[in-house]
């Protein structure tokens, strides 16, 4: 028999420096002391948001103002099949606080030097680390990655992480040909004109897609209604109000 997703809505509370809140498990849940985004069960009646708010006034004490839906990832463990919804969380009221015992730790995408993190959670810590702006070269291999942070710093530690690290960067065609993600590039990502496409890129286990100036908005909104199961760029000309209207839906950055 197959085992029953549970859902769960898990929060990515980020600082304006680029740093984010990770958790350990409490002594009593399963796989106690692994670290995790804050987060937990979807109760009956609840949308995902809701069950975020409700678990991050529980476990931290704060209260969500926003909460912008990002990706969506499943997950087998022994004790329990999962779909976990993750938000980004930039906006709340509140100083984070340990109401269930469990530690806590401001880290940032390029070091998050607590282990060990849940499994589920290894390509999330990945993916915070891309920008949320981007651009590709002409050619498709020459990618170019361009981090939109405000301050300089920060734009020189996550261009410092993608920068000088092999890039993959697929055709919609070039990704349909493929089986397995290269073993030899850190990033790997790919254009995309379809859902079978996104669905071919996250079997993949690639890092992010790039819905093409073919892909219309009515398309990207249905891509991101159950949250996408990777990354989702979408072109900067379908958000003509910028990247905030983008994020809001569900996408994670633009490309030009
Ligand atoms: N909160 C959270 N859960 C995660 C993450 N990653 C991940 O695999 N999970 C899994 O999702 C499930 C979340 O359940 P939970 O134990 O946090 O649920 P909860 O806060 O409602 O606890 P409770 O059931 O004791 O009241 C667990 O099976 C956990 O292993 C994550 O980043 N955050
Ligand atoms: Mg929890």
């Amino acid at each position: 028999m197959t085992k029953r997703f549970v859902h769960v809505a898990a929060g990515v509370i980020k600082r304006p420096d680029g740093t984010f809140l990770l958790a350990s498990r409490p002594e009593g849940k399963p796989m106690a002391g692994y670290w995790e985004f804050p987060g937990g069960k979807i109760e009956a009646g609840e949308s995902a948001a809701e069950a975020l708010q409700r678990e991050l006034h529980e476990e931290l004490g704060i209260t969500m103002q926003e909460a912008l839906p990002w990706v969506t990832q499943n997950f087998d463990y022994t004790h329990a099949r999962v779909r976990l919804h993750f938000f980004q969380v930039e906006q709340w009221q509140g100083e984070p606080q340990a109401h269930e015992g469990q530690q806590m730790a401001w880290v940032s995408p390029a070091h998050h030097a607590v282990e060990p993190v849940l499994p589920a959670n290894a390509a999330i810590l990945r993916w915070l680390a891309l920008p949320d702006q981007m651009q590709v070269g002409s050619a498709a291999a020459e990618c170019v990655l361009l981090s939109q942070l405000p301050q300089q710093s920060q734009r020189g530690e996550v261009c410092g992480v993608l920068g000088p690290q092999p890039l993959q960067h697929w055709s919609a065609s070039d990704l349909m040909l493929q089986t397995v993600r290269p073993a030899a590039v850190s990033w790997c990502g790919a254009q995309v004109q379809s859902h079978e496409q996104l669905l071919h890129a996250a079997r993949l286990g690639l890092d992010y897609v790039w819905a093409d100036d073919s892909v219309t908005l009515a398309e990207i909104q249905a891509w991101c209604v159950d949250g996408p199961p990777l990354p989702l760029f979408a072109s900067t000309h379908r958000f003509p109000e910028g990247l905030a209207a983008a994020r809001h839906i569900g996408v994670h950055g633009l490309l030009r």
